[in-house]
């Protein structure tokens, strides 16, 4: 996670980082979308258990949440299903969601197929696409398609067709022959 945000904060791979996050961690980014500036305040869980509690008061206020499991870590990915259920229970109705596949270029070490990602995203109804700090695959277009969604929802004037995220993130992959960094 915490990479994943460096990377579209800053462009940049924290190679061989193993500082975990204690507790949470924020980092803002300003985005221009369609000529308007959104900013971006990004909120940096700790995924260990034991800092589950501090985490779970941010979810409240949450505009959108980024799921992220790592694709050579089976066990990130089966967990999916028990954050999800945690967003049910502590996150706005309406929260944005979005679920991420990182290390997509770690293919030596994969232990989690894209169809996977893909059936699961599907099932919960979750726009879905792998990603890569390290490479940069798919970083910026995760966070603009949420600020587009966010910035959507906010200045939607009465006559301007929804905004759909899900076709927004599919066009974009499909444009980008599935990958971009
Ligand atoms: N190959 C590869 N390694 C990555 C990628 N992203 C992160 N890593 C490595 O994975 C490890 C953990 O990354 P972090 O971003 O610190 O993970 P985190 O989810 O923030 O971890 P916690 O704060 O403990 O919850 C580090 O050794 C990173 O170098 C990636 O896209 N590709």
């Amino acid at each position: 996670k915490t990479c994943l945000l460096v990377r579209f904060k800053d462009g940049a791979f924290l190679a061989g980082s193993f500082i975990s996050t204690v507790g949470i961690d924020f980092r803002n980014k300003v985005l221009n979308v369609d000529g308007v500036k959104v900013k971006l305040q990004i909120w940096d869980t700790a995924g260990q258990e034991r800092f589950r509690s501090v985490t779970h008061a941010y979810y409240r206020d949450a505009h959108a949440l980024l799921l992220l499991y790592d694709v050579t870590n089976k066990a990130s990915f089966d967990n999916i299903r028990a954050w999800l259920s945690e967003i049910h229970e502590y996150a706005q109705q309406d929260v944005v969601l979005m679920l991420l596949g990182n290390k997509a270029d770690a293919s030596h070490d994969r232990s989690v197929r894209r169809e996977e990602g893909e059936r699961l995203a599907k099932e919960f109804g979750v726009p879905f696409m792998e990603t890569s700090a390290r490479s940069g695959l798919n970083v910026e277009l995760a966070f603009t398609a949420i600020a587009k969604e966010l910035k959507h929802r906010s200045m939607k004037e009465p006559d301007e067709p929804k905004f759909k995220l899900h076709e927004y993130v599919n066009k974009e992959m499909k444009t980008a022959g599935c990958c971009r960094s």
